[in-house]
């Protein structure tokens, strides 16, 4: 016996669920630090299981980064919740958001009840501890812990950075002894056309109305590396003309927006300079279209 007990190397896949707007993806580009997840003020705005991965000295965490289970009204819908479903059964720790400033709710309560079957560790995260103070954050952890069984209730800031170290440090504990999965310059899986497109997708939906959403998607046709320019060729998909109207604006001002903000985030994803070619395209009623949700990637 050397008195130094070794610890084993740990290695697992851990991801956020949460109801919509719970805070998932601004914590995971926390955790990551750089813009992976996309975020926006609209509920239901991740599609895409993005795996994000960290590395420790002694492990690794594969974060993946699913869409809120939400009630299916369209095929697409009903895709996203299968997606979220097959995602959670693997990975080893999953963390539960709840806000600090929106009451538990039955929502919260559907989504800890299932997680319950899985075999995973869950932990309850309670986010956006910046927006109340000490006592109702008392108050919230308390009624948190009520609604299962976690392994941990750990209450976190993306915004501020409270704390965000310390979740990882929680999920990285119930990892299992594993061989490092993924090499150590692994930051994403996830191929750059998908980043890009999710990236203008985001600006696409910045101040529309809440039905667009899921009624907007973005296909990369192509991108061509030029020294320091990248030249990329994108098209905007909607539903109906009066979408393309509303994404396009009065001379296609709004969209000529949506390209500069996009062009700003791919130029700092890429690392290089960007021409973005946008186009707005009416694919009708694709939502329910399985051949055409498989075109669009779904
Ligand atoms: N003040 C504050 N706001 C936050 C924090 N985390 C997230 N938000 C805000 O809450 C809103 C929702 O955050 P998201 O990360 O998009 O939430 P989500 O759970 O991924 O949402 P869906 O994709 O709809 O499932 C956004 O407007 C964020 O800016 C936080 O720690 N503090």
């Amino acid at each position: 016996m050397t008195g130094v007990e070794q610890r084993p190397y740990r290695a697992g896949f851990g991801c956020f669920v949460g109801r919509p707007n719970a805070g998932k993806s601004t914590l995971t580009n926390a955790i990551v630090g750089t813009k992976i997840a996309i975020t926006s003020n609209k509920p239901q705005t991740t599609r895409h299981v993005i795996r994000a991965v960290l590395h420790r000295p002694e492990s690794q965490l594969v974060l993946v980064d699913t869409p809120g289970l939400h009630r299916p009204r369209t095929l697409l819908g009903e895709r996203l919740n299968d997606l979220v479903r097959t995602t959670w059964t693997e990975v080893d720790v999953i963390g539960l958001c709840i806000p600090a400033d929106e009451p538990v709710g039955r929502g919260d309560r559907f989504i800890s009840g299932e997680l319950s079957e899985l075999k995973a560790t869950v932990l309850a995260v309670v986010t956006k501890t910046d927006l109340v103070d000490k006592r109702r954050l008392a108050e919230q952890l308390l009624a948190v812990s009520e609604l299962g069984d976690f392994a941990a209730v750990v209450p976190v800031s993306a915004v501020s950075g409270h704390q965000v170290d310390t979740l990882v440090d929680v999920m990285t504990g119930h990892l299992p002894p594993s061989p490092q999965l993924y090499p150590d310059d692994m930051l994403t899986d996830e191929p750059e056309q998908v980043l890009v497109a999710e990236l203008i997708r985001e600006a696409a939906l910045e101040g529309v109305r809440d039905e667009l959403p899921h009624s907007i998607a973005v296909v990369v046709e192509e991108m061509i590396p030029e020294g320091q320019l990248t030249k990329i060729y994108a098209d905007l998909y909607v539903e109906r003309p009066s979408q393309k109207a509303i994404v396009l604006g009065h001379r296609a001002s709004r969209l000529k927006e949506v390209g500069t903000t996009a062009r700003r985030q791919i130029e700092e994803l890429l690392g290089t300079r960007v021409y973005l070619d946008l186009h707005v395209r009416v694919a009708k009623e694709w939502q329910r279209d399985p051949k055409q949700l498989r075109k669009l990637g779904f």
